[in-house]
């Protein structure tokens, strides 16, 4: 089988790509397979940026090509935040439950018709000798008021998608994987791929 190398350090993240890019024919290997790898450090001011250094420095020290996901959640009432901080956003131990915790906090006093929000994924493909390129996707929703269900990683226990009317934690993982910004922006991944390798990079 084809490998394919995602450089993120991400559990939940490497667990979705496993699954999107089976059925094409590829095995996954991430960063978790090459725990001596340092973390890239994400100093860009966009999820595209920041999806770039993670594919470019992976790319130039395994000389392959590499694929990098930034993402995150853009709630309106916070004006866009967390956003590119979403990791971190309370504290840098990248805690998934405090992150939760500090958006619930914040959205207490906001009113049902105030809480949309949306997920962004931008993915970065980098090869040597190649310019990188991005795609990205997004999926909208609202902000719940508390934790529901058990799936998935990062924010999806409190993230309502607006297709569904289920929690992100609700659906099933071959379910998230039909809808999810990560999905949408792999899909168009897959469209670009072939230019991309042939070097036909404006196609
Ligand atoms: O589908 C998702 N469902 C829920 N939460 C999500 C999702 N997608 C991103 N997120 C959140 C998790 C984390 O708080 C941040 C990503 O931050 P981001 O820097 O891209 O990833 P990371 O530092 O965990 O791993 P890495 O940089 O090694 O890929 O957004
Ligand atoms: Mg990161």
């Amino acid at each position: 089988m084809q490998e394919v190398i995602i450089a993120t350090k991400n559990a939940g993240k490497a667990k979705e790509f496993e699954r999107m890019f089976k059925p094409l024919g590829y095995e996954v290997k991430t960063l978790l397979d090459y725990p001596d790898f340092p973390e890239v450090e994400e100093t860009g001011t966009t999820f595209e940026e920041n999806a770039i250094l993670k594919a470019e420095t992976v790319s130039k020290a395994f000389k392959r090509m590499v694929i990098a996901d930034d993402s995150g959640l853009m709630i309106d009432a916070l004006e866009g935040r967390p956003g590119i901080y979403s990791a971190r956003y309370a504290g840098e131990e990248k805690d998934d439950q405090k992150n939760m915790d500090k958006v619930l906090k914040e959205m207490e006093n906001t009113p049902d018709n105030s809480r949309q929000a949306r997920f962004y994924c931008a993915l970065a493909i980098a090869a040597p000798g190649k310019e990188a390129l991005t795609v990205a996707g997004t999926c909208e929703g609202f902000i719940l008021r508390e934790k529901r269900g058990a799936h998935g990683f990062g924010y999806d226990p409190i993230f309502l998608v607006e297709e569904k009317r289920k929690a992100m934690a609700e659906l099933k993982p071959e379910e998230k994987s039909q809808i999810s910004h990560r999905a949408k922006a792999l899909n168009k991944l897959e469209e670009l791929l072939p230019s991309y390798l042939s070097g036909d990079e404006k196609a």
